[in-house]
């Protein structure tokens, strides 16, 4: 396999554009791009951005490709909150832009991913780009989408992207096949998931936006009913749906949504910090013990993954709860980059069929 081709790897994020060049076997470049809230506040929705982020992401790609002898063969993008999906790469189509362009589903900076990759496959004369394991993607078993009312289903935009490519990295570290593993995984970052993998495919998985789960730094998580109807009738939609996908969690608290500036108000003596982090621990590791008896209590280990895995304060007071009930392993931030280019190089060279959205 020639060491010179190579694919182009875009991941949107809230404040941040990811760019990195990959080769079959590593990272060869890459570059984040930063966006200031000032530029952000510009756009009413996410997508609204689009423009402005392709012309940085274009202008840093010509430059870093100027100084090297590559050749590009793929473009992949993260994919979004689209339409609810089995797990695998998609060759992005017209649908799958439409849906991310939108926001029929969610608005979310993951959805510029698609629309990044495809502009960015005519700027490099290719005739397809894909995206891999989009925020929507999952194998859930059907007993797990039931939701208790008839016509409202159990979302599942999380972080599958990160969870199978941290899940193989056990598996491997284990000895035993991703095929035949089974595994919690709790992706722990500005938006937290936490799901059951079985057999290789993501099985149940908390959405990470909203309605579902713990809270997170500045996300609500599961929320009673009642208070949010209450809501619902004291205010628009939207601002309903930007108080409990940006502005809640420790937050709406604390008025802090990093992990590390909650320690330091803990450490000043502040006690409301206090109670807000043990109710997030608490939070997190209730969801973790809901996800392992989903696996029958067989998982093969606990996965802690994401930011806020780099905490050894936040790790060692979770493993109070948790450490009981398997093995229990720690990556400390994603691994999306490198998973977007395994999935686009998989379909690339043959090994995996393009899925069609
Ligand atoms: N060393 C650290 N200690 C505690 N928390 C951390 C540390 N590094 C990152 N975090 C937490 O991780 C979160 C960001 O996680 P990350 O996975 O990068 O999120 P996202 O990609 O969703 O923005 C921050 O909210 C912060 O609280
Ligand atoms: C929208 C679900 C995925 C998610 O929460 O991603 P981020 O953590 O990158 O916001």
């Amino acid at each position: 396999m020639n060491s010179n081709e190579i694919v182009i790897v875009i991941n949107p994020g809230s404040t941040s554009t990811k760019i990195a060049l990959y080769n079959r076997t590593e990272l060869i470049n890459e570059l984040i791009v930063r966006h200031s809230q000032v530029d952000l506040d510009q756009f009413q929705k996410v997508t609204d951005q689009f423009e402005y982020r392709y012309q940085m992401v274009e202008d840093g790609l010509d430059e870093m490709l100027s100084k090297e002898d590559l050749h590009v063969v793929g473009i992949v993008g993260r994919g979004g909150i689209v339409k609810p999906l089995e797990g695998g790469t998609y060759r992005i189509n017209n649908s799958f832009l439409e849906d991310a362009k939108t926001g029929k589903y969610g608005d979310h900076a993951s959805n510029l991913g698609s629309m990044l990759a495809n502009k960015l496959a005519k700027h490099f004369n290719l005739d397809e780009s894909f995206t891999v394991d989009p925020v929507s993607a999952g194998n859930i078993w059907e007993k797990a989408r039931i939701s208790g009312v008839p016509g409202i289903e159990r979302n599942r935009r999380g972080h599958p992207l990160n969870m199978k490519m941290t899940a193989r990295k056990t598996a491997k570290q284990q000895n035993i096949t991703f095929e035949e593993a089974k595994y919690v995984i709790a992706h722990l970052g500005g938006g937290i998931s936490i799901a059951s993998v079985d057999g290789g495919k993501i099985v149940d998985v908390n959405d990470a936006l909203m309605g579902m789960g713990p809270f997170s730094p500045n996300r609500a998580g599961a929320l009673p009913s009642r208070g949010v109807m209450d809501l619902c009738y004291s205010m628009p939609r939207n601002e309903v749906e930007a108080l409990l996908s940006k502005n809640s969690g420790l937050k709406a608290y604390l008025g802090v949504d990093d992990l590390r500036d909650v320690f330091k108000l803990i450490d000043s003596g502040n006690e409301k910090a206090q109670l807000i982090y043990d109710a997030f621990v608490y939070q997190i590791a209730k969801e973790i013990g809901a996800y392992h008896v989903a696996l029958k209590c067989k998982a093969n280990g606990i996965i802690i993954t994401g930011g806020i895995a780099y905490s050894e304060r936040f790790i060692s007071d979770l493993k109070t709860y948790v450490e009981k009930l398997t093995n229990f392993f720690v990556y400390p931030g994603e691994n999306e980059m490198e998973a977007l280019a395994e999935g686009a190089f998989r379909v690339i060279d043959g090994k995996e069929m393009a899925l069609e959205y």
